[in-house]
């Protein structure tokens, strides 16, 4: 009886264990599916919260990996279908508008980047001036450094025959004495009695209007833009028309200097037509009332006569409007006596009334300033100095003949 007993005692006990094992390991299979792939593909989104929801049994979900938890925006969006139709579009935020330097003093506060022509034109001909025996060949050498440094063949005759002339007469040839003397025939070979102020103001109602012109690659639409803060710097309204179609990436590049200044940019479709676009900026620069009015042109072969022929039809139409105030031609320093055929070719088709020198940074041929404004009788009036926003400076003969030889 007793083993009876134990026998049904063990049976029991051996059924119990065998039903809870199969009982956990049912458990075990209704564990949430392990977390899916890197790249998961969601089919559909979550559905709607709705009331009551709280006591609705718990809804199990795929487990969501860090990337889709990681974009608050995606999952904003796949949480409502209708965020998906209308979704809430942040304006970019606006440009910061910009305050470019002052304009005065930026020639001196730029001097030093007139150093290879300070070495080689100014301390150069100081060097050879300060000579115990100024004989033949010290004067040719000083004819020679003056050429080298594209000052011109009769500006450089000139300058020699004054500078011998002078020195015969000087008793004592002091470091000072030289210094003022080399300073007095440079200024003289610049001058000092032309207007250089870029004209911004037509006289009438209207805005002032000033095209920039030149030869591709000089620094036209760099220089369009450092002017346009030249003139906000200091004062004035400005809007501006990207008449270089020519160039795909030139009107974004306008636009960028426009931008940073707060000035409009007037733009047409690429290879549209600049004549069109010069006159709407012109047309745009009277309806908002601004002060001025710059257009950047194609930059053009100057050996290629349709395309000088095609700049004559921008001037023409854009005089539509009034007369044009400023003709800015923009010469690269660094191309020498190139810089001098393009200035001619240019000034046969439109009437330069300035002449832009870029690039004056980082040449030895400071002396192409004396040789243009000889050229075409019109005065340099703003020197480029860096392609920073700001190293574009009014130029002032004292300051540049200061910078070349030293106070
Ligand atoms: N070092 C130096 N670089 C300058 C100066 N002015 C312009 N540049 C550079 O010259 C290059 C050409 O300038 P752009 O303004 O694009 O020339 P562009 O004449 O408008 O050229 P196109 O549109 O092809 O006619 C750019 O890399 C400018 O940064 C300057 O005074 N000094």
């Amino acid at each position: 009886m007793d083993i009876l007993i134990l026998a049904v005692v063990i049976a029991l006990v051996a059924v119990g264990a065998i039903s809870g094992l199969v009982v956990s390991s049912r458990k075990k299979k209704q564990l949430p599916p392990t977390a899916p792939s890197s790249t998961p593909t969601i089919t559909a989104p979550p559905a709607e919260p709705q009331v009551g929801e709280d006591a609705a049994p718990t809804v199990e979900e795929p487990r969501r990996t860090i990337e889709e938890v990681g974009l608050p925006d995606a999952e904003a969006a796949l949480a409502s279908p209708a965020a998906v139709e209308d979704p809430v579009v942040e304006a970019p935020p606006a440009p910061a508008i910009e305050v470019p330097e002052p304009t005065a003093g930026r020639l001196v506060r730029l001097r030093a980047r007139l150093a290879r022509s300070q070495n080689s034109l100014g301390k150069g001909l100081l060097t050879l001036l300060s000579r115990e025996h100024l004989d033949e060949d010290t004067w040719e050498e000083i004819e020679e450094t003056l050429l080298v440094a594209d000052v011109g063949v009769v500006p450089t005759q000139e300058l020699v025959d004054r500078l011998r002339e002078r020195v015969k007469v000087l008793g004592t040839r002091t470091p000072a004495d030289l210094r003022a003397l080399l300073k007095e025939e440079l200024l003289t070979l610049l001058g000092t009695d032309f207007d250089r102020a870029v004209k911004t103001e037509s006289g009438e109602d209207t805005p002032g209007v000033i095209m920039v012109v030149g030869v591709n690659g000089t620094g036209k639409t760099t220089t369009t833009g450092k002017l346009a803060r030249v003139l906000v710097a200091d004062g004035r309204s400005v809007v501006l028309g990207a008449a270089d179609t020519f160039r795909a990436a030139a009107a974004d590049q306008l636009q960028t200097w426009g931008d940073r200044v707060g000035a409009r940019t007037v733009r047409g479709p690429e290879g549209g037509d600049p004549a069109s676009i010069a006159y709407d900026a012109v047309k745009e620069g009277i309806a908002e009332g601004a002060d001025v009015v710059l257009i950047d042109t194609a930059g053009r072969l100057h050996t290629k006569t349709g395309l000088m022929d095609e700049l004559g039809k921008v001037k023409r139409v854009v005089e539509k409007h009034g007369p044009l105030d400023e003709i800015l031609l923009v010469l690269d320093a660094t191309t020498g006596q190139n810089g001098l055929t393009q200035a001619r070719v240019f000034a046969e088709v439109v009437d330069i009334t300035g002449i832009v020198l870029t690039k004056l940074d980082g040449t030895a041929k400071g002396g192409i300033v004396v040789a243009v404004q000889r050229e075409l009788g019109v005065p340099v009036k703003l020197i480029g100095l860096g392609e920073g926003p700001d190293d574009l400076a009014p130029f002032e003969p004292e300051a540049f003949v200061d910078a070349l030889i030293g106070d």
